[in-house]
């Protein structure tokens, strides 16, 4: 993997000529973009295709979950467009169905957890009994079982996710706020540094980058404070 390729910028704005505005912006600082619900329900898809084709990798993130032929069906539709990522939430059927969906493409599976704007209280409103780390950890075992290639999960879990996994899995943190910045709704964050040296392997940054008055210029530190952080274990730290 480039070291470049670890930041994923979130193109998070409500237009395709913004969108397109922020990458030119960008240039070469970021090589990985997510789009999202915002960008794609704004006429982005076949933006995000053009971007692909241009050489940039995007990971689509419409976070997938009906039943599991609903899935499938959309699965191979998304497999045909030269997405890199696709999400779809952590539920067994879903995440089966989504692995089927993908079988014989480049597409690879992202399973996600537990929202990043999650914690525990917000769990027991939603019903489940389970902490926000026991249920992602029961999650990540299901995924695994399901041969899921990825997981996306909150910098807090992926030290003792990467311990169980390995690299059998690529883990994927959103949450991710450099020093002195804005948490906005997010619960569970780690500044690039420290989310990279507790194992992950790409960062998802939408806000303190795209809200920046010099997006290039946030995008070039983080760059820098992760290729300042990887190469170190997370297990030695
Ligand atoms: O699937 C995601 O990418 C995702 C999962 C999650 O648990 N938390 C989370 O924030 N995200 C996405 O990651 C991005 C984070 O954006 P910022 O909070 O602006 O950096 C948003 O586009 C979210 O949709």
């Amino acid at each position: 993997m480039d070291t470049k390729d670890r930041l994923i910028c979130a193109l998070d704005v409500d237009s395709v000529a913004k969108a397109e505005a922020l990458v030119i912006r960008l240039g070469d600082s970021v090589t990985f973009y997510k789009v999202g619900y915002q960008l794609v329900f704004n006429g982005g898809l076949p933006f995000a295709q053009d971007l692909a084709r241009s050489g940039k990798k995007i990971f689509l993130d419409m976070k997938l979950h009906d039943i599991g032929n609903t899935v499938s069906k959309g699965v191979e539709a998304i497999a045909r467009m030269g997405m890199t990522f696709l999400t779809v939430h952590a539920f067994p059927q879903t995440m089966k169905a989504a692995v089927e969906g993908a079988r014989g493409s480049d597409l690879k599976i992202l399973s996600v957890t537990v929202m990043t704007s999650y914690d525990d209280a917000d769990l027991v409103e939603a019903g489940y009994r389970q902490s926000v780390s026991e249920l992602v950890s029961q999650r990540v075992a299901q995924a695994m079982a399901l041969g899921v290639p990825g997981l996306i999960l909150s910098p807090e879990e992926a030290a003792t996710t990467r311990n169980r996994v390995g690299d059998t899995m690529l883990l994927v943190t959103p949450g991710v706020r450099p020093a002195g910045s804005d948490s906005g709704d997010q619960k569970r964050i780690m500044t690039p540094g420290d989310a990279i040296r507790a194992g992950a392997d790409h960062l998802v940054v939408g806000r303190p980058i795209v809200a920046a008055a010099d997006p290039r210029a946030v995008a070039e530190a983080i760059q820098a404070e992760i290729a300042g952080s990887a190469g170190v274990p997370a297990t030695l730290k």
